[in-house]
Parts: C-alpha cells; structure tokens; sequence
C-alpha cells in the first residue's frame, strides 16, 4: 500500500457536538486512530486553546471557527461541517490559510422537508393548542381554524435541496405550491415559480423558509414582509435564525394575526443542553418551538457521519478536494508509487513558474500536474516519479505567495 507521508496515528482529529459514531468508524477503518470526540460545542477560548495540535476537525452548527481560532490552529488542514450550514466557519479565514472546508449538502435535506411538512399539517389544524389543553384536561373539540392541507398553497422561500424536496411532497399531499428564489429554478412538478418575495407573502396559506444565511437573507422578513401574509396564514422557519426578525413575529402572533408559527432555528440558540433557551415566542400555545433539530434524524446523522469523513479522509489521503466550499476543487486519481506535492498558494501571476522552475532545478521529473484556482487561491497538486530531498521541499516552501505545502505518498513531513 502506499505510504502516507505522516503516521496516521500522529493526525490528530477533533471531533465536536455528538457527531454520529459513523464518522469515528470511517476514519479508525481509515487507519486515523488519535480521535477525539465531544458531545458539546466549544468556546472560542476553549476552541483557540483546543485548535492547536489538531489536523483535522469536525464539527456542527453551533461551533464557531473565527478568525481567532483559525489564527491558533497551527496545523490545521481541513474542516469538516457535519451538517447543511457552513456559516458557523469563518470560509476566508480558512481559504486564505489554505485550509478547505467540507460539508455535507443533502444528507439531512429529507429530515427537514418531513418536519416542516408535519409542522404545517399540525398548525393547520390547530393541534399544538388543542394537544396543550388536553395535557392540562381540557377539551377543544372543534373544528374551528382546523383545515385540510389539500388545495392549500404553500410558499417556499428559497428552492434549493431543501424548498425542492419539500415542495415534491407537499404536492402530493395536495398542496399547490409556489416559490420564491433569487435564481429561476426548475420546478418540481407542479409549483410555479413567482417573480417576487411580496407576491409570495400575500399569495400562500403557508409560508415556509429555506435560504441559507448570507448577508442578502439576513433579516429578510421583518415587520413589513409579515404584514403582507394572510391573516390566517402560517409562518415556518428552519433555516437560519438571522433570517427573522424574531421580535416582529411574535408582535405579529400576539396581535392574533397568523394562524400560528414553527421555529426551528433562533438568532441566539442555548450552547447546550443545559442552558436556558430564551424566546419572546415561549409560551404561545399556537407555536411550534423546536431546539433545531431539523436535520436531527439518525438516519441524516449516520449518513452526514460517513458522508463527511469520507470527505476529510480523501482530502488527508490524496488530496482530493472536490465539494469544498470554499477551495478550489480538484478531483485526482489514485497515484501508487509516486510522490505527491500539495501546493496552496494566493492565486498571483507568476507563482506556477516558480513552482516549476524549483522542481527543474532540483532535476525533479513531473509525471501529472492538477491546477485549479479560484479568486482567492491557486491549488496545485503534483505527481512526481522521482524521490527529492528536504532541500525541494525547502524551495517549494519559499516560493512567493505559498500558504502551504503538503507531502503525500513520501517518507517526508505531512505538512513541509
Ligand atoms: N433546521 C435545520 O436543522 C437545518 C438543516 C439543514 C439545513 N438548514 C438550513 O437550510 C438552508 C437551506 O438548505 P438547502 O440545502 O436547501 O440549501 P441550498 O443552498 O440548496 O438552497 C438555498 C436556496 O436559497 C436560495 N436563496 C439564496 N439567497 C436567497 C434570497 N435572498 N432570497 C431567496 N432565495 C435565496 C438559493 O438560490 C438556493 O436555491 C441551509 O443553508 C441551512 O442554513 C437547516
Ligand atoms: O446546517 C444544518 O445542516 C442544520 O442547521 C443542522 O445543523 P446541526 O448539525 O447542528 O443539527
């Protein structure tokens, strides 16, 4: 077998918030043994401290990777999300230290199209009240505000994998579905794309949110956009918490417009199990409150564990950076007995002719070259038949604008 240049049992892998045990077999079956794995996220003091000797680290939506914490990960070489979401990661803190970042996209995408559909079948009929009054020993048999789904128009903002899976099923429940997005999409079935948020808001009985957080969809439904649903309408959100205005929505609920809401994700969430979770939307009994569990299946959470390991063990193995989100992929085939350079890089003239220049000096024969750059970053792998010195490597490191140089496949130091 080919070698790997560091002792696997030296790449020390950090592993937080309950990652599902998938991901710690994957990677034992790899042969990466040093793995250390918390139920908890992690303080940015705790994680600067924590960072430091780690190669490797996986984690969910609730760490936060600043810049701070990127600047103490000495040897960091790649993150992984286990989960959708990759806003928790400071991308450009990690890009410009030629770190990639993985995640995995569509793992979990059927947990939260089932919940968000099941919230919206219970609220319109009024269950989570009627549920609450007869744990107290009441009984609300009514039929009043209770109605079917069937021919109710449902409104999703944002049709990625999320809104699209979402709108599949609730049509075949019956609903009509309509959808918003910043980018004409293809429709599923028969939802029809609308030309406007507004148009949206006003036009669906159930206004459902799937956009990722970037700064176009921060706070994007406020006040304003509230007040052009229907009075009877109902609110979902399970993206992210930066997306609504939390404090207009439940003035919005008190003043008995709405038929009634479901969060699933908050603008501040608990760190963990322990701490109090604190809403102006506690205590509204026609209010789903959910502590972000969305994607939260064991199904997703196997899945995502294999899907992201797999991802940080190809990268760590060859190199391999195909799905990043924020570095330049490059897809490389298996290479036994040769030699492989790992070249990160601002992505500036004159860097690929220094690079090459250094391995004819050094009379090093290039036997397959992959180059892929994006603004920020030029990433170069090199295969190379022949066996170099430390005084290659060396050059390599000096070259202008080098971020990072990795050695695999060699007796040589994992990270030169
Ligand atoms: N609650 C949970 O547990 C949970 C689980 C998974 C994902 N999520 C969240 O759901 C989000 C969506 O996931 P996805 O996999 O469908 O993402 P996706 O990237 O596939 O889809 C997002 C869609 O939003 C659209 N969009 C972006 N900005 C927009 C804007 N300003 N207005 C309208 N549309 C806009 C994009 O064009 C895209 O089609 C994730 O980013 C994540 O934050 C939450
Ligand atoms: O981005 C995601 O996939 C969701 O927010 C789920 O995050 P979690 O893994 O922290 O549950």
């Amino acid at each position: 077998m080919a070698k790997t240049s560091l002792d696997k049992s030296k790449i020390k892998i950090l592993l937080l918030e309950g990652i599902h045990q998938s991901a710690v077999d994957n990677l034992l079956n790899a042969g990466y043994t040093n793995i250390e794995t918390l139920s908890t996220s992690l303080s940015e003091d705790e994680l600067v401290e924590k960072i430091r000797d780690v190669h490797f680290i996986g984690l969910r939506s609730r760490t936060q990777l600043t810049e701070r914490v990127f600047a103490a990960a000495e040897r960091l070489t790649a993150v992984g999300c286990f989960c959708i979401g990759t806003n928790q990661v400071d991308l450009n803190a990690a890009l410009e230290r030629g770190i990639p970042v993985f995640n995995a996209p569509y793992s979990n995408t059927r947990s939260v199209a089932e919940l968000v559909l099941a919230e919206a079948i219970m609220l319109l009929r009024g269950i989570p009240e009627k549920s609450t009054r007869a744990h107290q020993g009441g009984w609300l048999k009514s039929a009043k505000n209770a109605h079917e789904a069937r021919g109710k128009t449902l409104g999703i903002i944002g049709y990625g994998s999320i809104g699209a899976q979402l709108s599949v099923l609730a049509e075949s429940l019956g609903f009509d579905v309509l959808y918003y997005d910043v980018i004409t999409k293809l429709a599923m079935g028969n939802a029809r794309q609308v030309g406007s948020l507004e148009e949206l808001l006003a036009r669906a009985d159930v206004v459902s949110l799937h956009v990722p957080d970037v700064p176009s969809t921060r706070w994007m439904i406020g006040r304003d956009q509230l007040a052009l649903m229907k009075q009877t309408a109902i609110f979902i959100n399970a993206s992210r918490g930066t997306v609504v205005d939390i404090e207009a929505l439940a003035e919005v609920l008190e003043s008995g417009k709405l038929l009634g809401a479901a969060i699933d994700v908050f603008p501040v969430e608990p760190k963990g199990t322990n701490e109090e979770f604190v809403s102006p939307l506690r205590g509204k009994d026609n209010v789903i409150l959910t502590p972000h569990i969305g994607g939260s299946t064991l199904e997703a959470q196997e899945n995502i564990g294999i899907e992201v390991s797999e991802k940080l063990i190809t990268y760590s193995d060859n190199g391999t950076t195909i799905t990043s989100v924020n570095f330049p992929e490059v897809a490389l085939p298996a290479h036994p007995d040769k030699h492989r350079l790992l070249h990160i890089h601002e992505n500036v003239p004159g860097v690929m002719s220094e690079i090459n220049k250094v391995l004819g000096d050094e009379g090093i024969n290039i036997s397959a070259q992959y180059l892929q750059t994006n603004s920020g970053v030029g990433y170069v792998v090199i295969d190379v038949d022949k066996a170099y010195g430390p005084k290659a490597l060396e050059a390599l490191k000096r070259v202008n604008h080098t971020l990072r140089l990795r050695v695999l496949y060699s007796e040589s130091n994992f990270e030169a």
